[in-house]
This record gives C-alpha cells, sequence and structure tokens, in this order.
C-alpha cells in the first residue's frame, strides 16, 4: 500500500525556471513572445514563481522580463542575477518583482572560476542583497555548486545575507552530485529563511534530491517543464508534481490536468522533442501493447497505471504489435467494426505477432488488411495512384501534382506545401475532397538504416468524419513513403462498409 500520508509541512511553493535554466539547453533560444506565451501558461497553471531568464544575458531577455511583469500574471516574475550591480539594476528597471541572486559558494567554483577567495564572494554577494534591498527587489539568494561547498562557509554566507536583507535562500545542486541522504543531512541547517532546491538530473537523481530535500525542511522547489536545463536538465514540473500529489498525497494546487499541454508547448517552442518513455508527458507514458498489460487495463486501469492518464491532460491508448494478446486484438477489431469468431481472431492474432517478428510497426491499416484476408472480406480500394510529381530547390515554392484513379474517375491536382512532402500530401488531400475531408493528425518518420540512403519508415495518422487511421510506408525516398502511407490511410477511410463503431483509440 503507498503511505500518502503529506509528509510536508507546509504548502510546497513551485518556482519554475523553464525560461532561464530551461533555455540553457543547448541550442534552446525563445523569443520574448514565445517566453510570453509560455509564462502565461505556467501562471494559468498555478506555478508560484517564473525565472523569466536572465536579466544580463542579452536585450531579448531583458524585453521578455518587461514583457512578463507587465502582463498581469498572478505567479512573481523573477529573473537570474550575477553578484553585480549592472544585473541587479537590469532587473529593477525592466520590471522583475524578485532575483534569484546566485553566488558560487564551493572552492572549486570560488577559486577556479572566480578566481577570488571565499571573503571576497561573501562580501560580493551580501553587497549584491543591500544592493536589490534597495532596488526594492524580493531577493532569492542562492548558492551555486552547494552541494560540494564547505557547510560553515555556506550557512554563515546565509546567515548574514538574511541579516543583509535576503528574503528567500536557495540550494543549487548544480552538477547533479546531492543524494536523498545527503539532503537530509545538509539541507535542516540552512532552513534559516524560506528555502529553495535547485537540481540538476546528470546521474537521474534531480527528481529524488529534489523530494528528499523538500522533506527535509526546503519550501520551495526549482523545475523546468519536460525537464529541459543545462545538460541533462533539471526536476521536471510534470514530475514532480505529480509526484507530489500521487506518492505523498500533498495537494500542489498545480492544474495538473494542464500539464500535458503545457508540455507539447514547450517541446514546440523549444525544439526539443520528447523521449517516447519520458514519465508523464512521453507518447508512450499511457500506452499499452502487452497483452498482459492490455487485458488488465481493460478489465481495471490501475492495474499497470500509476496515474489516471486523464489527471494530466492525457489519453490511454492500447496499440496493437508483437506483443498483444487476443483480448486487446478482439477489442480493436471491434472499433474497426469486425466481428471475428475465436478461430478467425487467433489467426489474425498470430498473423499481427508475425509482422511484428518482422521488427515493423503495427498500423491500423496493417491491422484491417489481416482482418479483412482471415474474414474473407474483398478490399477493393478506392484509391490508385498513376503518378506524381514534385518541384522543390532553392528557388522553387515545392509544389506537387498527383495523378490518381478514386472510384475509378481519374483526377489530377497540384498543391503547393512548406517542403515537397507537405505539398504532396495536400496535393492527395485535395485529389479526394469531393468524397470528404481527409485531415493529417500525425505524421512520424524514422530512417531505419543510417545514411542517405537509408529505408525511411513514415507512419501516418489520418483522420475523416471523426474516425481515425494509422497507416505507412517504407521507401528509400522520404516522399513515395510519405504518399504511400497517406494513399494506404485514406483508402482505409474511404473504404465502402461502414464501421460505425471504430473510435480513436483503436490503435
Ligand atoms: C549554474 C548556472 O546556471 S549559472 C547561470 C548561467 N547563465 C548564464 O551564463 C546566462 C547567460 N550568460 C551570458 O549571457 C553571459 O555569460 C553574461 C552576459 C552573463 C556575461 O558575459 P561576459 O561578461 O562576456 O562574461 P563571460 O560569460 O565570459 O564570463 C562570466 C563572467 O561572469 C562572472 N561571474 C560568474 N558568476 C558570477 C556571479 N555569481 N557573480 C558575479 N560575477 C560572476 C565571471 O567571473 C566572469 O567575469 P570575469 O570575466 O570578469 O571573470
Ligand atoms: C544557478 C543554477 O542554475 C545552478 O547552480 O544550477
Amino acid at each position: 500500500m503507498l503511505n500518502r500520508k503529506n509528509t510536508f509541512s507546509e504548502p510546497v511553493r513551485i518556482f519554475d525556471t523553464t525560461l532561464r535554466d530551461g533555455e540553457q539547453t543547448p541550442g534552446v533560444s525563445l523569443t520574448p513572445d514565445q517566453k510570453l506565451e509560455i509564462a502565461t501558461h505556467l501562471s494559468e497553471i498555478g506555478v508560484h514563481v517564473i525565472e523569466a531568464g536572465s536579466a544580463a544575458a542579452s536585450a531579448g531577455e531583458r524585453q521578455s522580463i518587461k514583457l512578463i511583469s507587465d502582463a498581469g500574471l498572478s505567479a512573481e516574475c523573477c529573473t537570474y542575477v550575477r553578484a553585480l550591480a549592472q544585473d541587479i539594476d537590469f532587473a529593477a528597471d525592466f520590471g522583475a518583482d524578485s532575483v534569484h541572486l546566485v553566488v558560487p559558494v564551493s572552492d572549486l567554483h570560488i577559486e577556479k572560476k572566480l578566481r577570488k577567495t571565499r571573503e571576497q564572494v561573501s562580501a560580493m554577494a551580501w553587497s549584491a542583497v543591500e544592493y536589490a534591498k534597495d532596488r526594492g527587489l524580493i531577493v532569492e539568494l542562492s548558492g551555486e555548486d552547494a552541494s560540494r561547498a564547505d557547510r560553515a562557509f555556506l550557512q554563515e554566507l546565509f546567515r548574514e545575507g538574511i541579516d543583509r536583507g535576503a528574503d528567500r535562500l536557495c540550494f543549487c545542486d548544480t552538477v547533479g552530485l546531492l543524494t536523498p541522504e545527503r539532503a537530509a543531512e545538509l539541507i535542516p541547517p540552512l532552513c534559516m529563511a524560506p528555502l529553495s532546491i535547485h537540481c540538476h538530473d546528470d546521474l537521474g537523481f534531480a527528481l529524488a534530491s529534489t523530494m528528499a530535500a523538500l522533506k527535509a525542511g526546503a519550501t520551495c522547489a526549482h523545475v523546468t517543464v519536460n525537464g529541459l536545463g543545462e545538460r541533462a536538465g533539471n526536476t521536471a514540473l510534470e514530475e514532480l508534481v505529480m509526484s507530489l500529489e500521487v506518492l505523498y498525497g500533498h495537494a500542489t494546487g498545480i492544474r495538473t490536468e494542464d500539464l500535458y499541454h503545457l508540455s507539447t508547448v514547450v517541446s514546440r517552442l523549444t525544439g526539443v522533442a520528447l523521449a517516447t518513455n519520458k514519465p508523464i508527458v512521453g507518447e508512450m507514458a499511457f500506452t499499452h501493447e502487452s497483452g498482459i498489460h492490455a487485458h488488465g487495463v481493460m478489465r481495471d486501469a490501475s492495474t499497470y497505471e500509476s496515474i489516471i492518464p486523464e489527471r494530466v491532460g492525457r489519453k490511454r491508448r492500447i496499440v496493437l504489435g508483437k506483443h498483444s494478446g487476443s483480448a486487446a486484438v478482439e477489442t480493436a477489431l471491434h472499433e474497426m467494426g469486425y466481428r471475428p469468431d475465436a478461430g478467425q481472431l487467433a489467426e489474425i492474432v498470430q498473423r499481427i505477432k508475425q509482422l511484428g517478428d518482422t521488427g515493423k510497426r503495427i498500423t491500423d491499416a496493417d491491422v484491417m488488411t489481416i482482418a479483412d484476408a482471415v474474414l474473407a472480406i474483398e478490399f477493393a480500394p478506392a484509391l490508385e495512384l498513376m503518378q506524381f510529381t514534385i518541384v522543390s530547390g532553392s528557388n522553387a515554392m515545392p509544389t506537387a501534382s498527383v495523378t490518381l484513379t478514386v472510384k475509378g474517375e481519374e483526377i489530377t491536382c497540384a498543391a503547393t506545401g512548406n517542403g515537397p512532402v507537405d505539398a504532396a500530401i495536400r496535393a492527395l488531400q485535395r485529389s479526394v475532397s469531393d468524397v470528404g475531408t481527409v485531415r493529417l493528425e500525425q505524421y512520424h518518420v524514422d530512417a531505419i538504416s543510417g545514411g542517405t540512403d537509408a529505408l525511411v519508415d513514415v507512419t501516418v495518422k489520418l483522420s475523416k468524419d471523426g474516425v481515425s487511421v494509422t497507416s505507412r510506408g517504407a521507401r528509400t525516398d522520404i516522399i513515395t513513403a510519405s504518399v504511400e502511407a497517406v494513399i494506404a490511410g485514406m483508402n482505409r477511410l474511404l473504404r465502402e462498409e461502414k464501421h460505425e463503431d471504430r473510435s480513436e483509440n483503436s490503435h
């Protein structure tokens, strides 16, 4: 049984640093408007503090801080500053409510990086605190590389910092060296004022160490959406919130049902794709293939799920593959409108496993092809491709022309697009517009082998009138693979037989 007793004496505050440490993910750079969009979501979801950026970094960063502080969000607008008057002036002049005033505290950082002494760093920190207070800012005095700092030195720096006016403190586990055991020892003596914990995930301990620090007396967690951040990233907002809620019964006040949407917004704007197996937000976090799991989940989802997917804004999916069992296959077939008898079902399950054994991802179109064959249903494809032509180049708008027969009638359509694949798919959509609107819901491409001559495997999800279907094409040419995948899916959506009860989650 889970011990759901709330072990935290105070409500845990959430300090989100997606727009500062998250943006320090190598290669990530957000415009002020994009930062405002993310900040608005963060505030609406209920985080307490948003670290909007680093005031000294650039004019764009300062514009972001101004935009976010002027937006009237309920969350506090904070910015990273060094112990320098210039950084603090930027923070105050551009409207920040607070500063995350960071000073290196380990001898390694003090001596090797800053080439200073402990005394010099302490003096810089304390005068910066006083200066920031004079400029009307809330001050979170933060120790960088605190996990490797001399304990007595750090304690003294923080104690005097509070006397000089610091409102809050922060312990930064800058390179992810903290463990839950060390957090239990190091954190309690530092809780002289509200203390934040800022962890990095270099060794995969960020969430565990953050939790341990909160249990040891810290009252605020620094987090980022999707765990973005320097190197291996920071503690993930979604993981911390759901762990607090599910494992410790601690009500965070965060609108958990919006976590997935926020994650997708951040992934889109930062260009950092989510690992498919990422907790809470990864594509596979609520997807089941194995027969034993699917069978259990269909009877009672809690058998193989720690969280109800809807609680974080997601939906459960059962997909078919070589690990599927008859319960999942039968349910999927019923949703597609097939009613196999026991013998036919067993045959379909075997054929799905055989296809899976070839290393293929099984799509709805594959399952339907197998079911048609086993149930001896004649399937006359509505579409047949006769030819397509693509024009693309440095000075040419990508343009596609396709000729198909649609229910026996020859049709030629052309379209332009953002790229040759987009143009080809638009031309195909246009060619069937008389029989319905086919939407492209998802497009996924895998290069199966390395090199420019790799076999590419394109999987698409198409929908028409609320019915969706997945299908695949595999060729060395990405455009041909895409066209093949789309035509296979369209043929399934446009088939004559009606499968009224086929649903979105059927694959
Ligand atoms: C662990 C962390 O995440 S720390 C935060 C990391 N974030 C950033 O670096 C924000 C983006 N950074 C930048 O845009 C630039 O580095 C700037 C604008 C901050 C500084 O640029 P530059 O003046 O060209 O300095 P540069 O980046 O080469 O070196 C950092 C300087 O900051 C100083 N510095 C570093 N930390 C601190 C601090 N906490 N307080 C005061 N000075 C500091 C260093 O000593 C060095 O100054 P020096 O050359 O006079 O010794
Ligand atoms: C300040 C900060 O981001 C760190 O020490 O990790």
